[in-house]
């Protein structure tokens, strides 16, 4: 045995095969017994943490991604958790860099998962990515960066399976979530109800005409053989009736999804941002959203630069020279042209449920 003659070899045991042999089976016991004081102590659970650590530092980012996006991809594929798992995997690898708040508890054992306070519920194509990843740069926020699609599709599963989705947290740091289609989707106000009736719900809307355009381009960008957007619109296209099942189109109708939501919730537990402001004005988006979670006014201006090339702003570290990040390339798609006359009959269809809309939430999107 190569380890018994080096010690041989040094004088430090006997020769005797027996003795050799005992001390060999001493010496694994032993460094068994080092590795589980080692566990009991709590640093084999804390060891994946290790992505949040030294970010900066060149030698740990190895270990760093790698662990990173080993746990990022067990999350999307045993979990199924977001059936946009490529589009969380982009958005996810260009925030990583950004991602420091996550840094401040590793190795805290006071972390521990928690079930979300606050979850943006909707809109999708609202700019929902964005406004997670904004607040995600605040140090009292931990959010989940999938979409754990709970409260609609896993229900099942059950709260625990939920809460182990979350993010380790400390007390006084709010734990988050992003699924766009609870806001649609019919049983989900009671079921968040249910979970904590003290739950803040934040809903980014944006102009329902724009953002049925933004969902036709993500799904047609899937599958490009699907009919245009203007024989989708209408039931048929002599009638010139708007087909208000297309999921497109009702998504849009956010007075009408809202009348289910005040069932369970009252107005002041709901925040509706505007998805167009988040892109011409986020830090002032930002003061109303952290206001209204009742974190400290830390994202402000200095967080975002406006790439005139993207057209939206991106992130960057006040503190820091490096580049500023912006969201993939499934954020800001091109959109297709559509006919313009379909464009007003569809402004011309969501206008009573947008006027509803201003007059429930007292504020005025200017959408028409
Ligand atoms: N900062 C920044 N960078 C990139 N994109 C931004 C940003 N802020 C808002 N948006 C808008 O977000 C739209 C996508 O919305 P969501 O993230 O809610 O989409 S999804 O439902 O999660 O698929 C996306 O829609 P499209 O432009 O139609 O692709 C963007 O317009």
């Amino acid at each position: 045995m190569e380890y018994s003659s080096i010690l041989t070899s040094l004088h430090v045991v006997p020769s005797s095969p027996h003795v050799k042999n005992k001390l060999f089976v001493f010496c694994i016991m032993l460094s068994l017994w080092v590795y589980m004081i080692y566990c009991c102590v709590g640093y084999c659970s804390t060891v994946p943490s290790l992505r949040y650590v030294n970010r900066h530092g060149d030698e740990v980012d190895v270990v760093e991604s790698s662990l990173g996006a080993s746990r990022d991809l067990l999350n999307n594929n045993e979990n199924d958790l977001d059936s946009r798992g490529k589009e969380w995997e982009e958005a996810r690898g260009e925030i990583k860099a950004l991602d420091e708040n996550a840094m401040s508890g590793f190795l805290n054992e006071s972390e521990t998962k928690k079930l979300p306070q606050a979850i943006i519920i909707g809109v999708k194509k609202g700019g929902t990515r964005a406004l997670l990843e904004f607040l995600r740069l605040h140090p009292d926020v931990r959010a989940v960066g999938a979409e754990p699609h709970f409260f609609d599709r896993n229900y099942d599963k059950g709260l625990e399976w939920y809460r182990d989705l979350m993010p380790k947290s400390l007390d006084g740091q709010l734990t988050m979530e992003k699924t766009p289609s609870y806001y649609v989707t019919k049983d989900v106000p009671s079921r968040i109800y249910n979970m904590s009736q003290d739950t803040k719900l934040i809903i980014v809307v944006r102009d329902p005409v724009t953002r049925a355009i933004s969902d036709y381009t993500q799904t047609r960008s899937k599958k490009p053989d699907i009919p245009s957007f203007e024989s989708l619109t209408f039931k048929n296209t002599s009638s010139g009736q708007i087909d208000a099942s297309w999921s497109a189109v009702q998504i849009g109708m956010y007075a009408k999804h809202l009348e289910r939501w005040l069932q369970y919730f009252p107005m002041e537990q709901l925040l509706f941002v505007s998805g167009e402001r988040l892109i011409t004005d986020p830090a002032g988006e930002m003061v109303r959203v952290q206001d209204f979670l009742g974190l400290q006014r830390v994202v402000d201006e200095k967080y975002f630069h406006f790439n005139p090339a993207k057209g939206f702003p991106c992130l960057k570290r006040p503190d820091s020279t490096s580049k500023p990040h912006c969201l993939g390339k499934t954020k800001g798609r091109t959109h297709p042209n559509i006919d313009p006359d379909v464009v007003q009959k569809l402004r011309d269809f969501y206008k009573p449920y947008n006027m509803k809309f201003y007059e429930m939430t007292g504020h005025n999107f200017d959408w028409d």
